[in-house]
């Protein structure tokens, strides 16, 4: 499939050591338009012809990954997931192995600037690749962090994607990956009444073909104790960063109103890329 983002700038973050380089910080702000408001959060018209640069935030378990890899493939920007580079460290055995895995084991957050310093790495070996554009997915989530990305480039939109509560953890538990296939699954059923004004919710499960079923792992990091432990941190440290974005404007709130089906024409909607993806199947 034809690349649908033309690079209209370098949207690299240099590291160097713990510190971030950009060479297109100042030319990429001052060429953002800002997205338009509507309905109390951002909403975005994408321009075909410019790169994309997104954020996306949520508690864990809430589908940011998903959302954000189908993206990626759709405007054809990489999908830069923090918890991948993460686990990527921890898989390989390096120096920084064992200290990593206590940290996410206990569903603490790994320092900032362990953390900066893998993302670094990645969007270098992406630039070396011809990579542009980025959609990240659980970075920034510290306030340091977002003001660390600030500092280097411009991001246009954060979407903030949100789930109540209670099915978070479920979610979360119901996680699989197929370890040959690297895919992700979903063995939860999901179905919250709605109870005072509030909608119901329900998700049918995401199950594997038949060829993964075998196959299937789950995150050493989705037991229950740790995913509240996750839940918690996110709620005290990560949540400011919604108003951080909200008061500049970039904070799209998405309130997914089921599972896949549901949520990703609606979400393509707020996006305005729903007749995008009709025009890119068609040309497919
Ligand atoms: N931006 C970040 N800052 C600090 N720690 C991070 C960050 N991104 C990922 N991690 C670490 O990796 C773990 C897994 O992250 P992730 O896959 O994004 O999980 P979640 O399901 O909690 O969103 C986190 O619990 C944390 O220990």
């Amino acid at each position: 499939m034809a690349r649908i983002v033309r690079v209209a700038r370098s949207s690299s973050l240099f590291g160097f050591g713990n510190r971030f380089y950009s060479t297109s910080a100042e030319a990429s702000h001052a060429s953002s338009p800002s997205p338009f408001l509507h309905g109390g959060g951002a909403r975005r018209d994408v321009a075909k012809d410019r790169n994309v640069q997104w954020v996306f935030l949520g508690c864990p378990g809430v589908g940011k990954g998903t959302y954000a890899s189908r993206l990626s493939t759709l405007l054809g920007v990489p999908h830069i997931a923090t918890g991948d580079l993460v686990r990527e460290e921890l898989a390989s055995s390096g120096p920084l192995s064992q200290k990593l895995s206590e940290i996410v084991n206990q569903g603490k957050l790994v320092s900032d600037e362990i953390i900066v310093d893998l993302l670094s790495k990645r969007l270098e070996a992406g630039e070396a690749k011809g990579e542009s554009g980025f959609i990240l997915d659980g970075f920034p989530r510290t306030m340091r962090q977002a003001e660390i990305l600030g500092d280097v480039t411009d991001i246009d939109l954060v979407v903030n994607l949100k789930l109540p509560e209670e099915v978070l953890v479920d979610k979360c538990l119901g996680r699989r990956t197929c370890s040959q296939c690297g895919k992700g699954f979903n063995i939860a059923h999901i179905n919250l009444k709605g109870e005072n004004g509030k909608p119901g919710i329900s998700m049918d499960p995401l199950l594997p073909p038949p060829h993964c079923m075998s196959k299937l792992i789950t995150r050493a990091d989705d037991t229950e104790e740790v995913v509240k432990a996750r839940l918690r941190i996110y709620n005290e440290t990560s949540q400011p960063l919604e108003e951080y974005y909200r008061s500049k404007g970039k904070l799209m709130e998405f309130d997914l109103p089921g599972g896949i089906p549901e949520s990703w024409p609606r979400l393509l909607e707020a996006l305005r890329l729903d007749d995008y993806e009709e025009k890119q199947s068609a040309v497919a």
